[in-house]
């Protein structure tokens, strides 16, 4: 039985696609790569937020799951919608590596500087640094890692802020400048994660084979709170919704919220459950803060990107 894994083709994507592979090949099942490129991957002009269509990573992807041309994709978690299109579900996640932001940069970076000049696209980010760094200016800079850093070399900015679990994959570690406090600046749900999305009809044997080489099981209860948090906040990747559940002691303990996107209003909270009750732990997070000034802040966000 060979398993046939569908992926972007950047090389972060080939990092998880070939990191599945090497997983398979230890629970004894052959597999094969096969790349397809994404409108994420093609349109680099624009910021994700202004693509607009949900699943700009992903819809290529699954209309190959669809037909059964691949038997599962491998994407990185947060990049998952979190409601899938009809038909598929996500039946895995890997261990997480560490969740927090970094600067990647060629140069050294006080972040107390003035003019300094970030690069990021990402809405939750932005908003972030109105709240706690608001002299600092950024660019978007689009593209996979390597080209990031090459337009950043070229002067783009004067430092990228990303995942630290992307820049660690792709070895980048001796240009991390910047470790941001996950406390203060939450990581976007299911960041440093891998998630294995299928078609819900792939055979039975299939699912169990991958889920049984990939699934991490503390990180699935994690991604499970995180993913059911984002759920009825009703966030995409275009809103600054944040969340990071950690387990301790048997107790998992998610802390989430939204802010606004001048980063004057933050609602956040920390929920604890039983690892058992991870989707139940999301939901009441998201039910605080939506009743606490979340919903407002929702509205007013949708309001500024119609316009
Ligand atoms: N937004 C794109 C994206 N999707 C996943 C990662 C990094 C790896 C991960 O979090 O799994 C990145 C880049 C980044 O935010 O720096």
């Amino acid at each position: 039985m060979s398993i046939k894994i569908g992926t972007r083709g950047s090389k972060l994507a080939l990092w998880q696609a070939y990191h599945v592979q090497d997983l398979l090949k230890a629970h004894g099942a052959e597999s094969e790569i096969v790349t397809i490129e994404t409108k994420g991957d093609k349109v680099l002009d624009v910021t994700i937020a202004k693509i607009g269509s949900k699943g700009v990573f992903t819809e290529e992807i699954e209309e190959q799951l669809r037909d059964g041309r691949i038997d599962i994709a491998v994407h990185s978690a947060k990049d998952m919608q979190s409601t899938l299109p009809e038909g598929f579900e996500l039946i895995a996640f890997g261990e997480r590596e560490k969740s927090h932001d970094v600067l990647v940069s060629h140069q050294s970076i006080d972040l107390k500087q003035k003019n300094l000049v970030l690069g990021t696209s990402s809405t939750r980010r932005l908003a972030f640094l109105q709240k706690y760094y608001p002299h600092i200016k950024t660019v978007p800079v689009r593209g996979n890692l390597q080209t990031r850093i090459q337009k950043m070399k070229d002067g783009a900015c004067d430092a990228l802020w990303l995942a630290y679990a992307g820049a660690h994959r792709m070895a980048f570690d001796d240009m991390i400048v910047h470790e941001f406090d996950p406390v203060q600046f939450v990581p976007a749900v299911g960041q440093g994660s891998i998630a294995i999305e299928v078609n819900q009809s792939l055979e039975q044997s299939k699912k169990d084979l991958v889920r049984k080489a990939v699934n991490h099981e503390p990180s699935e209860k994690c991604l499970l709170a995180e993913r059911a948090f984002l759920k009825k906040m009703d966030g995409g990747c275009s809103i600054p919704v944040f969340g990071l559940a950690t387990i301790e002691n048997e107790v998992l303990s998610l802390s989430g919220g939204i802010i606004s996107l001048d980063g004057q209003t933050t609602i956040e909270k920390t929920c604890c459950s039983t690892t058992n009750a991870a989707q139940k732990v999301g939901e009441t997070l998201a039910d605080f803060v939506l009743e606490n000034g979340g919903r407002e802040i929702l509205e007013d966000i949708r309001k500024q990107q119609a316009e």
